[in-house]
C-alpha cells in the first residue's frame, strides 16, 4: 500500500486529531502555541475545525489565540502593513458643531457597525435620529447609549424592511415622533459567502428582498411622502465596491447592491425636481461584527485581503461615518447621482492587470530590465 503523507498532510492530521481534542473542552500545545477552544458545547468541533482550516492557509502567529467562529470571542485583528502608519484614520467627527441641528435622520440597519457610526455621528452634530431594524433590543441600547453621548433624541423603531406594509408603519411611527427626515441612510443589508451552485431559491431571495427590494420600499415610500409635504431631503445609499465590478460566492448581495445603485441613479435623475437628492457610498472592508462573522467567518481571508489594500489596512466606521455626514449635508447640496468609493484603494489594486509587480525585488527588477534590454526586435 501506498502512503503518500507529506509532512503537511501529516501536520494537518494531526491539527485535526487536536481539534477533537479541543472540542471535548481540553487545551492543546503544538508548535508552542496554546490554542484554548473558545467556544461550548458543540460550538467547539466547527471553532477547532476553523482554526485548522486557517491555519493551512494563513499560519498564525505564535502566542495569537484562536477565536473562530464564536460570538463571545473578539474579531481577529490581522496587522496592517507598515506604509499603514502613513495613513492613520482620523476618527473625529470632521464637520462643524451643529451642522445637524433641526434635523431629523432616519438610519436603516442604525443599531450596529456602520449604521451606528453613522447615526452617533448625525447625533452628535445635533440632528433628531430615527433607526429602524429587526432586532428592536439592539436598537434601544444603541438609542439610548447615543442620546446619554449627545444629549440628543434618538428614536428605536422595530422594522423589517423586506416588508412594505411594516415599512409604512414604520414611516408612521417615524412622522408622529420626528416628522419626515432631512436625512435618509439606506444602509440595512444582508449578506453571507456561500457558493453560488449551494444557494437555494430563499437564499438569493432573502438577500435581494433585504439589500434591493428594502432599499426600495424605504426610499419609494419616504419619496412619496416627502413630495407630497414638498420637503426636500438627502437619501445616500450603502453599496459596496464589488457592486461595481460583480463578485463571485456574494452573487447575491453583488446583483442586489448593483440594482441599489441603479435605483439610486435613476431617482437622483428623475426626482431632483422635487428637492431630493440620491447619492451613494461603496465601502472597501471594515470589521464589523456583521459582516466579517458572515463573510469571512473562520478569519482566513483577512491577512490577504489587508495584503490588496494599497493604504495597508482596513478601514474604520468612522471614516464611512465622516463621508456620510458630508454626503447628507448642507455642504453637499450640489452632490447628487454622485458614487463615492471609499476604500483605501483597494478595487484599483484589484483591477489592475500588472498589480501583482509589486512583489517583485529590486534585485529581481535589475534582472528583469536587463532582460528586456537585452530584447532586440519583435
Ligand atoms: C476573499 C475573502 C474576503 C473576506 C471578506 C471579509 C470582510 C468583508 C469585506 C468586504 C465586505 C463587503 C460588503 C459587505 C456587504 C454586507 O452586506 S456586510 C453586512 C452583513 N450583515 C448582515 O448580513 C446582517 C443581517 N444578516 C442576517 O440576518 C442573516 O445573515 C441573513 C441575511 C441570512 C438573514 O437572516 P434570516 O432572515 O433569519 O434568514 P435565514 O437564516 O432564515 O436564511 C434565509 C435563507 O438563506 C439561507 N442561508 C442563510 N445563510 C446561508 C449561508 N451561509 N449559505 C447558504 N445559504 C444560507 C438559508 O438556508 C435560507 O434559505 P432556505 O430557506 O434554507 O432555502
Ligand atoms: N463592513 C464592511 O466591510 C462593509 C459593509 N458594507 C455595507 O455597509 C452596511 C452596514 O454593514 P455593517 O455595519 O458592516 O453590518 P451590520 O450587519 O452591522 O449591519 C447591517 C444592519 O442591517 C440590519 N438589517 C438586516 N436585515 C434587516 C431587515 N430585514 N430589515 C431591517 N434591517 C435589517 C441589521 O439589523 P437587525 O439585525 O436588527 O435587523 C444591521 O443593523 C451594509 O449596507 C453593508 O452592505 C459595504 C461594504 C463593506
Amino acid at each position: 500500500m501506498n502512503f503518500d503523507l507529506s509532512h503537511e498532510k501529516l501536520f494537518t492530521y494531526l491539527l485535526i486529531l487536536c481539534s477533537i481534542i479541543i472540542s471535548f473542552g481540553g487545551v492543546v500545545r503544538t508548535h508552542k502555541t496554546t490554542y484554548r477552544a473558545c467556544a461550548v458545547g458543540r460550538l467547539n468541533m466547527a471553532a477547532a475545525a476553523a482554526v485548522v482550516f486557517r491555519r493551512n492557509l494563513f499560519p498564525l502567529k505564535l502566542g495569537q489565540k484562536a477565536c473562530a467562529l464564536h460570538s463571545s470571542c473578539a474579531l481577529r485583528d490581522a496587522d496592517p502593513l507598515p506604509q499603514a502608519s502613513f495613513f492613520p484614520p482620523n476618527d473625529a467627527t470632521m464637520l462643524p458643531p451643529g451642522s445637524f441641528s433641526d434635523k431629523v435622520a432616519f438610519v436603516t440597519g442604525g443599531g450596529t457597525g456602520l449604521g451606528r457610526a453613522m447615526t452617533q455621528g448625525l447625533s452628535q452634530l445635533g440632528a433628531t435620529c430615527v433607526i429602524a431594524s429587526r432586532k428592536l433590543e439592539v436598537l434601544q441600547k444603541t438609542a439610548e447609549e447615543i442620546t446619554a453621548q449627545t444629549g440628543n433624541k434618538v428614536f428605536p423603531v422595530a422594522c423589517d424592511v423586506r416588508d412594505p406594509a411594516a415599512v409604512a408603519q414604520c414611516l408612521d411611527q417615524m412622522e408622529k415622533l420626528t416628522g419626515l427626515p432631512d436625512v435618509v441612510i439606506n444602509n440595512a443589508a444582508g449578506n453571507f459567502v456561500s457558493p453560488s451552485e449551494k444557494l437555494s431559491p430563499n437564499g438569493w431571495k432573502t438577500i435581494v428582498d433585504i439589500v434591493l427590494n428594502g432599499t426600495a420600499f424605504v426610499t419609494l415610500e419616504l419619496g412619496k411622502r416627502l413630495i407630497r409635504q414638498d420637503k426636500g431631503a438627502s437619501f445616500l445609499a450603502i453599496t459596496t465596491i464589488y457592486a461595481e465590478s460583480g463578485s463571485g460566492f456574494v452573487v447575491p448581495s453583488a446583483s442586489a447592491k448593483a440594482g441599489v445603485e441603479a435605483l439610486y441613479k435613476s431617482l437622483a435623475a428623475e426626482w431632483g425636481r422635487y428637492g431630493l437628492r440620491f447619492n451613494i457610498i461603496q465601502p472597501g472592508p471594515i470589521r464589523t461584527k456583521g459582516a466579517f462573522s458572515r463573510l469571512d467567518p473562520t478569519g482566513a481571508f483577512e491577512k490577504s485581503m489587508i495584503g490588496r489594500i494599497p493604504v495597508g489596512r482596513l478601514g474604520t466606521p468612522n471614516e464611512i461615518k465622516n463621508l456620510a455626514l458630508y454626503m447628507s449635508s448642507h455642504y453637499a447640496t450640489w452632490m447628487s447621482g454622485a458614487v463615492v468609493r471609499l476604500d483605501g484603494g483597494e478595487y484599483v489594486s484589484m483591477a489592475g492587470e500588472f498589480n501583482d509587480l509589486r512583489k517583485v525585488s529590486k534585485q529581481q527588477w535589475d534582472l528583469i530590465e536587463a532582460m528586456i534590454r537585452q530584447t532586440k526586435g519583435s
